[in-house]
């Protein structure tokens, strides 16, 4: 038997290894907090999990730290997709501490609109996330395949993103890193807002600097590097509506510098082709002053969306009071 079969952990303290150490104290204290309520969950998923526990399926997709899977939980049947990713690679990014805190934020998460987290797992080599299967995978790929997307479908999926992050809001969880990447997509064209790794839990009205995100998504405040709070959020919604029908964002440059100015100015260029409710909307979201950004809550009041949600499918019966 080798050292490392012995112990789940690494025994010896070389450098590399006493690293290791410090890694897995990291992912120890996490599997301690294991009490993500699981409601929705057969009871016998309550436990200990290992990968054999599971029957592995294809491959959905990959990540900056590893691959995720389509898995059947082996005694129940239940489908769900598991990412796997290597510890050494977590360490080396010194990604770790973030780490956790996105599996503890995510496991807190309860809302339709959001990639529940249903547990996790580790052993000698890799963290393992028991994550709600999205069928139909990334909508930034539905985007790119589709260019823009039509009125009916650009409003669907913004209302269900807005009452998503309404939710986080409510429980001080900001997200922070918006955008279509981070978007996946269920049956019937369900939104599941996913990759908490930027998020933050700010209870109080207290105020953040780290400038997080990814460029043409950053709101004026953080390109002028002030505090921040959850409004963030809701510039984001503003910059994505705008990539949802018109197919790129609207501060996208060539260099990151002009795209800075232009965020700051709110130099918002909306094409003549986008309807003149939906250009009120982006505008409402799109706003300098934090405190003057549309209200998530009030979403479902807009005229663009009163006009198309008579054309949304059926099977949005029931999201409204989510
Ligand atoms: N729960 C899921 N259901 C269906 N497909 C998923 C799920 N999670 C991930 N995928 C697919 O796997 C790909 C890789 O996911 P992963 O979260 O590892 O990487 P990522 O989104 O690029 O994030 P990161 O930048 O943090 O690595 C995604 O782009 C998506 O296509």
């Amino acid at each position: 038997m080798t050292d490392t079969a012995k112990s789940p952990f690494w025994p010896t303290k070389s450098p590399v290894r006493r690293s290791m150490d410090a890694r897995n104290s990291v992912f120890n204290r996490l599997s301690l907090r294991k009490s993500t309520p699981m409601e929705s969950l057969p009871k016998q998923l309550h436990k200990n999990w290992k990968i054999t526990d599971f029957e592995l399926g294809r491959k959905l997709g990959k990540g900056k730290f590893g691959k995720v899977y389509c898995v059947r939980e082996i005694e129940t049947g239940f489908v769900c997709a598991l990412k796997v990713m290597d510890k050494r690679e977590l360490l080396n990014y010194k990604v770790e501490k973030q780490f956790v805190r996105e599996i503890e934020i995510q496991a807190n998460v309860r809302h339709v609109n959001c990639l529940r987290l249903y547990g996790w797992f580790h052993d000698h080599r890799n963290v393992y996330l028991i994550l709600e299967y999205a069928a139909e995978g990334e909508l930034y790929k539905l985007l790119k395949s589709k260019r823009r997307f039509d009125d009916i479908t650009a409003s669907y999926y913004t209302f269900q993103v807005a009452s998503a992050l309404s939710y986080l809001h409510k429980k001080h969880i900001v997200h922070r890193d918006l955008k279509p990447e981070n978007i996946l997509l269920h049956f019937n064209n369900q939104i599941k807002l996913s990759d908490f790794g930027w998020s933050v839990y700010a209870p109080g009205h207290s105020k953040r600097t780290t400038m997080c995100g990814t460029l043409d998504y950053l709101p004026p405040e953080m390109v002028e590097a002030k505090t921040h709070d959850e409004k963030v959020d809701v510039w984001a919604l503003g910059i994505l509506l705008y990539e949802f029908l018109v197919g790129r964002p609207p501060f996208e440059e060539q260099n990151s510098s002009t795209t800075y100015k232009r965020i700051a100015k709110v130099d918002l260029r909306i094409p003549s082709f986008v309807s003149p409710d939906a250009a009120d909307l982006i505008r409402k979201l799109l706003k300098y002053e934090p405190e003057k950004r549309f209200r998530l809550s009030e979403i479902g009041k807009h005229p663009w969306i009163l006009k198309n949600r008579l054309h949304w499918p059926s099977t949005f019966m029931g999201l409204e009071n989510t």
